[in-house]
């Protein structure tokens, strides 16, 4: 049994650029696209398996990384821009004509606060970081993409592409959320090493 993780990764990895420096991306509406133009490569770039994040037609993955927020410009199509859900943490600005997310953006307290959310799929450049991990695994039996009985299928298709797979986000980031609210509450333990 095979899943359509998603179009960038069913295949194989492909090693990103680490000298490249950025790109354009576009909506899928063939007249008057929304295009937006970054200054740098993406980091952090991973599969998410959570509903709210956006996927292409079929795939049970949005493949999501990040940009500093003063990288990223709209560069054509703004008025055709509408935030998807006002009330979460991550404003996911999309195109009301063909419903594909360009950037996401937090304007809120956050351990993320400065870092814009992009699909680099939506670019035809190549150098961009390749997918490190995959996040949110067992969101995808909360949409009904995956049986609760098949998704350790899931999270072996992704080892066999020799990617982590963790049902919140990676260690890494998970920690610097963490930080981020001991920090907030003033109880930030310093390391012993
Ligand atoms: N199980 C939930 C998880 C949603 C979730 O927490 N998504 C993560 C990864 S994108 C997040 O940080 N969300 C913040 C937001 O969407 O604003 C779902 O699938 O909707
Ligand atoms: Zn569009
Ligand atoms: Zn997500």
């Amino acid at each position: 049994m095979s899943f359509n993780l998603h179009p960038v990764i069913n295949n194989g990895i492909s090693k990103g650029d680490p000298s490249f420096s950025g790109g354009s991306l576009h909506c899928h509406c063939k007249a008057s696209p929304v295009t937006i133009s970054l200054t740098s490569n993406i980091s952090h770039n991973h599969a998410c398996g959570c509903s709210k994040c956006w996927k292409p037609s079929g795939a049970i993955f949005s493949i999501v990384g990040v940009v500093p927020r003063g990288s990223l410009s709209v560069t054509s199509g703004n008025e055709k821009l509408f935030v998807v859900d006002s009330t979460a943490v991550i404003r996911r600005h999309a195109c009301k004509e063909c419903k594909v997310h360009l950037f996401g953006r937090i304007e809120q307290e956050h351990a993320f606060y400065g870092l814009d959310f992009v699909h680099v799929e939506l670019s035809e450049e190549k150098g961009w970081q390749e997918v490190q991990f995959a996040a949110f695994v067992s969101s995808t039996i909360e949409q009904g993409l995956v049986a609760a009985e098949e998704a350790d299928l899931v999270r072996g298709q992704i080892k066999k592409l020799g990617l982590e797979t963790y049902d919140a986000l990676s260690p890494g980031l998970m920690d610097a959320i963490a930080v981020f609210t001991a920090k907030k509450n003033g109880v930030l333990r310093e390391s012993k090493l």
